[in-house]
């Protein structure tokens, strides 16, 4: 499995970009801006999209890209998703104002998107023996995390979440957890802010990581701009057993 990361910012400006990976080149986990560096031989190739949540941060790129690629393709893009999370998208981005709904354009029959609903825990199989595991995650609005499993080794990756004890023992039991990708919003300073938007700080990221019983490389996401290089000193001062490092954009993952 190839995983590169696409943005990993929680804003935008510059060189920044929100949250998206592209799996192999196929498969999108997320699609915040980062999405919009892609070619568009690179997003027409784009057959699966799967979601953590429905805030903008992370779906803001979907409508754009499937109405870019949509007649380019033969088959449809399917975005994957809890019931709750589509059940967002479909009553707030894709309800004709917003924007049209293409899971019924061209037509009902032959759509440029499906959306297909998945359980926790569910497993998504790939072509080539890989698989793609919804994780539990705890935000302002329904969410997952990733389990991407190359079947020698595993990537996780937390979506946006903050103190979740659901996470913790799936977590500990993937035998072949290589790394781990969790994110960090906010500096300690703002932790009022990190609890209310149901993030994580650095004093918040070394409790949750005192949780994780198996060596695992560990990298942060989700920095909020204006505080990158305090939350990651704050983060090597409060969590320094895992070592976190920052992710970066075009940071390539092979296992
Ligand atoms: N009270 C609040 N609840 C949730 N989000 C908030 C609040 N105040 C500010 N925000 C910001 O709104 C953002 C929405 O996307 P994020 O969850 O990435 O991060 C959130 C915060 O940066």
């Amino acid at each position: 499995m190839r995983v590169k990361i696409l943005g990993c910012s929680g804003g935008i400006g510059g060189t920044l970009r929100t949250t998206s990976m592209l799996l192999d080149g196929k498969i999108l986990i997320d699609a915040g801006t980062g999405v919009g560096d892609l070619s568009v031989a690179e997003l027409a190739a784009i057959d699966h999209i799967f979601i953590t949540h429905a805030h903008l941060d992370h779906v803001a790129m979907l409508p754009l890209l499937v109405d870019t690629v949509g007649a380019l393709r033969t088959s449809p893009i399917v975005v994957h998703a809890s019931q709750a999370t589509l059940d967002i998208l479909k009553a707030h981005i894709f309800n004709w104002l917003i924007w049209p709904d293409f899971s019924e354009i061209p037509s009902v029959q032959a759509p440029f998107m499906q959306f297909a609903a998945f359980e926790e825990g569910e497993v998504f199989p790939l072509d080539g023996g890989g698989r793609i595991v919804a994780l539990p995650a705890l935000h302002t609005v329904p969410a997952v995390g990733y389990q991407l499993d190359s079947g020698a080794a595993s990537l996780v990756f937390s979506g946006d979440t903050t103190v979740n004890d659901a996470f913790w023992p799936v977590v500990n039991a993937i035998t072949n957890l290589r790394y781990l990708i969790i994110e960090t919003a906010f500096c300690n300073r703002e932790i009022k802010l990190a609890e209310a938007s149901k993030h994580l700080c650095p004093s918040m990221l070394a409790d949750e990581l005192s949780k994780l019983h198996r060596p695992a490389e560990v990298f942060i996401t989700h920095l909020k701009p204006g505080e990158i290089e305090l939350t990651m000193q704050e983060i090597g001062q409060d969590a320094s057993q895992h070592s976190p490092q920052m992710l970066y954009n075009s940071q390539i993952f092979d296992f």
